[in-house]
């Protein structure tokens, strides 16, 4: 059900929003336009009351994989990659800010005297104060990705729904930017993407998400007013449940 105008269908989220996509227009990096866009959009949840834990990819600055298929070491590489989420993070936390939209950045690996260090606790304790919390640097391990730490900090501070804002506008039967004929799915079960291979997701986050009855929307970034809409009701994107 769609809610009215101010109200919601929920209290708590988990954001993840892509690296790759903060790059807009920009051939690298972080494209401010993106950053101010999504202040606008998180600042209008926090309005209504909906407490958000952010992570932010870093596919924008470096993926471990693609260090890797380069001549890197894979865990050096994947270090770099969770250092990258550290840095989409503070821009994040900045055009936040700039919004004043009180924000605490919380890394996985300790950072002493650039950000604090994840903490449950603390976390629940921000979020519950209306705080927006941005999760960064993965999970700290090496092998994973951001899919994984967005689905494991959801978990932990009990979020309601891990809402995946990327590039494509939901599940497809195949990847759409390569498949522009594949089909959308409006909803699937979490062994249908296992069965289907479908890899607009990693896969242990999906299994994760199974395991502890998390539900994961995944949806489009690019289309503005799609956040809030979802977090009144609003079924735009693809739902795993
Ligand atoms: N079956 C599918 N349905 C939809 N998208 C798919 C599918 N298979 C692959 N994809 C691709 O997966 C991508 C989603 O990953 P995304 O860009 O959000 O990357 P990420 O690894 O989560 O974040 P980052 O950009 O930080 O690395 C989409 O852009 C899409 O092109
Ligand atoms: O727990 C984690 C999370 C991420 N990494 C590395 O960081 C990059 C960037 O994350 P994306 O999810 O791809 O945006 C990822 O490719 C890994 O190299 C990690 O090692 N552990």
């Amino acid at each position: 059900m769609v809610q009215g105008a101010g109200e919601k269908k929920y209290k708590r989220i988990l954001l993840k929003l892509s690296g790759e996509a903060l790059t807009g227009s920009e051939k690298f990096g972080i494209d401010p336009k993106i950053l101010d866009r999504l202040a606008l959009e998180i600042g209008q949840l926090v309005g209504i009351g909906v407490q958000v834990g952010l992570v932010v990819g870093g596919g924008n600055l470096f993926r471990g994989a693609a260090l890797q298929a380069a001549g890197l070491d894979r865990v050096t590489g994947d270090h770099m990659g969770m250092l990258a989420t550290v840095m989409n993070a503070l821009a994040l936390r900045d055009a936040l800010e700039r919004s004043n939209i009180a924000t605490q950045v919380l890394s996985s690996i300790p950072m002493s005297g650039v950000v604090d260090h994840y903490d449950r606790r603390k976390a629940i304790r921000a979020l519950s104060n209306g705080d927006v919390v941005i999760f960064c640097a993965g999970t700290g391990n090496p092998l994973f990705t951001t899919d994984s730490s967005a689905c494991l900090r959801g978990i932990e501070i009990e979020a309601e729904v891990v809402l995946k804002a990327t590039k494509v506008d939901g599940i497809y039967s195949a990847d759409p930017l390569k498949q522009p004929d594949a089909e959308k799915y409006q909803r699937l079960t979490y062994d249908e993407v296992l069965d289907k291979k479908l890899e607009v997701m990693d896969l242990t986050a999906i299994c994760l998400c199974r395991d502890h009855s998390m539900p994961v929307r995944v949806f489009g970034m690019n289309k503005a007013g799609a956040l809030l809409n979802i977090v009144r009701g609003g079924n735009d994107g693809t739902l795993i449940e």
